[in-house]
C-alpha cells in the first residue's frame, strides 16, 4: 500500500531562511505519526506543506498518492486539519462551527446536523451544542476544533501542537479523545515538543532541529538507541553544576551538566546513586526515573526541548 504521505528531500525557505531542511518522511495508514522538536524546529512549516497551504520549495510530497501543488483542493477535502491557534467562529454557536464548516465540503444539511452532534458527543460537549463558543475553556476549544477537523471524515487528521497551551487535565482529556481515534483507526499526523504528548500518542515519529530529521522511530526504540534505561538527576547546592561533574566520572554511561542539574544516564539508577552517596557528595535533591525522549533529544542535539 502506498503511504498517505511521502515525502523525499522536502524543502521550505522562506527568502534566504531554509526552514525545513530536505526531510524525508513516510506515513502509513493507521498510523499515529509524530514530529517532534523544540520551537523553530520546523514542524508547522511541514505540516503547512502536507495540509497544501503552503507550497514546498523543493523536493517530493506525496499526499494521499497526490500532488499537493496540482490537486491542492481534493487532497484537502480529505484531510482534517486542526491548526495551533483555535479559529473558531465565535460569532456561531459550538454545533453552528461544526454544521457551517460541514458546508465547505458539501454535506447535505441533515447529515451535516446528525454527525455534528455525534462528534460532540464524542469530544464531550453535547451539552454545550447550543452555547456560543466564547465562553468555553481553552480545552474545550481545542476538542471543538478536533471534532471540526473530523466533520468531512478525513483520511488524515493533522493536530499542529494540540496540547499547547492547555493545563495538565486539559491535556489528558485532548490526549484520551486522541487515543480513541486513533483506536478506530484514524490516521493521525502531528506536531508537539512536549515528549510526554508524544510517548503518549504517537506510534513512531521522527526528532527535528534546525529543519532536519536528527533520528526517527518508535518513541521505545529511539530511548533504546539513544539513552540508558535510567537516569539520575542531582541538583547541587551551587551555581555551577558543572564543578561537580569531575566528581561524577565514571559513574554511568553518559553526563550531561545543564544550568539547574546534572544527569547521569545509568542502567541502575538506585545503584549510581548509592556511588554518588559513597563519594561523600551531596547533592540538594537527587530522582532516578526511568528515560524519555527528553533525553534522546538532549543527546542528539545537546539542548532541551523546552527552553
Ligand atoms: N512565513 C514565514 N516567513 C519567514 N520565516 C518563517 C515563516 N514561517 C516560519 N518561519 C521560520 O521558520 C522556522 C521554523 O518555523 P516553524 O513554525 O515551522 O517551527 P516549529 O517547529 O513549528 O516551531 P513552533 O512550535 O514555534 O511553531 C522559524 O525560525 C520561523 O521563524
Amino acid at each position: 500500500m502506498p503511504s498517505l504521505i511521502h515525502a523525499r528531500g522536502l524543502i521550505k525557505r522562506f527568502g534566504d531562511f531554509t526552514a525545513v531542511d530536505g526531510i524525508d518522511v513516510d506515513v502509513q495508514p493507521g498510523e499515529a505519526f509524530g514530529f517532534l522538536g523544540p520551537n523553530g524546529a520546523g514542524k508547522s512549516s511541514t505540516m503547512r506543506m502536507i495540509g497544501c497551504v503552503s507550497p514546498p520549495t523543493d523536493g517530493v510530497l506525496r499526499i494521499l498518492d497526490m500532488d499537493p501543488l496540482r490537486d491542492g483542493p481534493r487532497i484537502r477535502a480529505r484531510l482534517g486539519v486542526c491548526p495551533q491557534l483555535d479559529n473558531l467562529d465565535v460569532e456561531l454557536t459550538v454545533r453552528e462551527n461544526l454544521t457551517t464548516y460541514a458546508r465547505f465540503f458539501g454535506i447535505p444539511r441533515a447529515t451535516a446536523r446528525r454527525r455534528a452532534d455525534e462528534l460532540l458527543d464524542f469530544v464531550q460537549l453535547g451539552e454545550r451544542a447550543g452555547s456560543k463558543v466564547e465562553p468555553l475553556s481553552g480545552g474545550m476549544k481545542r476538542r471543538l476544533t478536533i471534532a471540526r477537523a473530523l466533520v468531512n471524515e478525513p483520511d488524515i487528521v493533522l493536530l499542529d501542537e494540540p496540547t499547547t497551551g492547555l493545563d495538565p487535565q486539559a491535556r489528558h482529556l485532548v490526549w484520551e479523545r486522541l487515543f480513541r481515534l486513533k483506536q478506530q483507526g484514524v490516521t493521525l499526523v502531528l506536531t508537539t515538543h512536549y515528549m510526554d504528548e508524544a510517548e503518549q500518542l504517537c506510534d513512531r515519529l521522527v526528532v527535528m532541529d534546525g529543519g532536519k530529521i536528527v533520528a526517527e522511530g518508535s518513541p521505545r526504540s529511539l530511548i533504546e538507541q539513544h539513552s540508558t534505561r535510567e537516569v539520575v538527576e542531582l541538583r547541587f547546592p551551587t551555581e555551577d553544576q558543572g564543578a561537580y561533574a569531575s566528581k561524577l566520572d565514571g559513574i554511568g554511561d553518559r553526563t550531561e551538566v545543564l544550568p539547574d542539574r546534572i544527569l547521569l544516564y545509568v542502567a541502575d539508577g538506585d545503584d549510581a546513586l548509592a556511588e554518588v552517596h559513597r563519594r561523600s557528595l551531596s547533592p540538594a535533591s537527587a530522582l532516578v526515573r526511568r528515560a524519555g525522549l527528553e533525553d534522546v533529544f538532549l543527546h542528539l542535539t545537546g539542548r532541551t526541548l523546552v527552553d
